[in-house]
């Protein structure tokens, strides 16, 4: 689990909360605080604010979501922006699969006529990889 705080910005056009970025694990649920927008994700080439929803989670697909489901489901690139006036506070909770787990798309999905996109692999070699890639740390 995550807590993530975003303290106000005096300009939040010079800094991100959290940049841009599609989660590597499994699925994420978010908590957002009530009344501070400030997750947005990218669709069609443009970034589009979340609702913050009292009582709600937003459910994001992770990397092996997308791997698993041989691209039926997208993780969805997203990133978190902060505004001059309030602080905003984020709980995430990611769920992980065990570095030893063998990720592959799930065999009921792949047929002759939908062929495997990913190989398999052992999660520590994607998340290592993700790592060393991005320079950043991971869930
Ligand atoms: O604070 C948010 O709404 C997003 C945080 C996030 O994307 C993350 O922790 O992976
Ligand atoms: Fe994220």
């Amino acid at each position: 689990m995550l807590v993530n705080h975003y303290p106000p910005c005096p300009d939040p056009s010079l800094t991100f909360g959290v940049s841009e970025h599609c989660d590597p694990n499994l699925i994420t649920i978010l908590q957002q605080q009530s009344d501070v927008f400030g997750l947005q994700v990218l669709r069609n080439g443009e970034w589009i604010g979340v609702e913050p929803i009292s009582k709600a989670f937003v459910v994001n697909m992770g990397y092996q979501m997308q791997i698993i489901s041989n691209n039926k489901l997208r993780s969805v690139e997203h990133r978190a922006v902060t505004n001059s006036e309030k602080a905003r506070t984020s709980v995430a909770m990611f769920f992980i699969p065990n570095g030893d787990s063998i990720v592959e798309p799930a065999k009921a999905l792949v047929d002759s006529r939908n062929p495997a996109i990913f190989k398999s692999f052992q999660y520590k070699e994607f998340i290592t990889h993700f790592i060393n890639k991005t320079g950043g740390t991971s869930p």
